[in-house]
């Protein structure tokens, strides 16, 4: 099942999609989850509730999904993880001799997340902002101390994420966070795709980045050095997971600072993601006005 979050005058909503019809949940049973978090801590119940109601959803609850305006998958997330150097040829590419031992990880802020079809916004003070191409993991049921072997059954669903890099702030210190922390940088979207529809932890998919229609990453999913149950046990080690909380699972290589000549994105410029059997995120590229 595909569900969106998306915009109305009174506030955001959650929506199923079904093809280019969107049912919206609010003109529904009032039982049913108000929101994405809502949907997600509601289990296997909450999941048969809303496949039920929108099978039998009537005209008035339908509108052309094409016309909704989309909100980020989860519109403010409890925690956005992200993890580093997690593909073999990305970790190559940028230090040949040390694949890493750990996965590395990083917290992104939700005050950085647009929604699909959204700009990405290049900041006034860098040119440097660098596409990172990502399958997103949802997180669904809560858990600490979660064993591998157990993870995928805390997985709520999977998106896509532009995880919008600014490289000149990323690496003028140590730690990464203030260029992976800009305003509207973070572009995740479009939609939830429950796991039932992805083969277990989306592995063996092929996951791509195009810029202007030009493929600029291209790996699959098993080429991740931690693959999703691995990151789930590693972060639930230090914290309790959470319906809603998402984990970026990394990049491939490609990325804009690592070509030879570097290639940053500018306005004008259209970036799309594209996971294999679930489709694409799409995001222009505008000068972020008035910072
Ligand atoms: O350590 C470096 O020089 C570069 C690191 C990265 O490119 C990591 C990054 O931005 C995120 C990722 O690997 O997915």
């Amino acid at each position: 099942m595909r569900l969106v979050s998306f915009a109305q005058n009174d506030g955001p909503r959650l929506g199923v999609r079904l093809g280019d019809v969107l049912i919206d949940l609010s003109q529904l049973d009032d039982s049913l989850p108000r929101d994405m978090i809502a949907f997600l801590a509601g289990g296997q119940e909450a999941f048969d509730a809303v496949r039920t109601a929108a099978d039998n959803a009537p005209p008035a609850a339908q509108m052309r999904f094409s016309s909704a305006k989309l909100l980020p998958v989860v519109p403010r997330p409890g925690k956005i993880i992200c993890v580093g150097l997690n593909y073999v040829d990305h970790a190559v590419e940028i230090s040949p001799r040390n694949l890493p031992d750990h996965p590395t990880f990083f917290a992104r802020l939700a005050s950085t997340l647009v929604a699909h079809n959204e700009p990405l916004l290049r900041p006034m003070v860098s040119t440097k902002l660098d596409f990172e191409g990502e399958l997103a993991v949802i997180i669904g049921k809560p858990g600490r101390l979660i064993p591998k072997n157990q993870a995928l059954a805390h997985v709520g669903g999977y998106a896509l994420f532009n995880e919008g890099s600014v490289r000149d702030y990323q690496f003028r210190t140590s730690q990464w966070f203030l260029g992976k922390n800009f305003d509207g940088t973070g572009a995740f979207g479009p939609e939830l795709c429950t796991p039932d529809e992805l083969p277990p932890g989306a592995s063996g998919l092929l996951l791509c980045t195009r810029v202007n229609g030009e493929l600029v990453q291209e790996a699959t999913t098993t080429d991740m050095l931690f693959p999703v149950p691995a990151l789930i046990a590693a972060l639930s080690e230090a914290m309790t997971l959470q319906p809603g909380d998402v984990i970026v699972t990394g990049t491939p290589s490609g990325v804009g600072f690592a070509r030879k000549p570097p290639r940053y994105l500018k306005p004008g410029d259209v970036c799309e993601i594209e996971l294999e059997s679930y489709g694409v995120l799409r995001n222009p590229v505008a000068d972020a006005l008035g910072e």
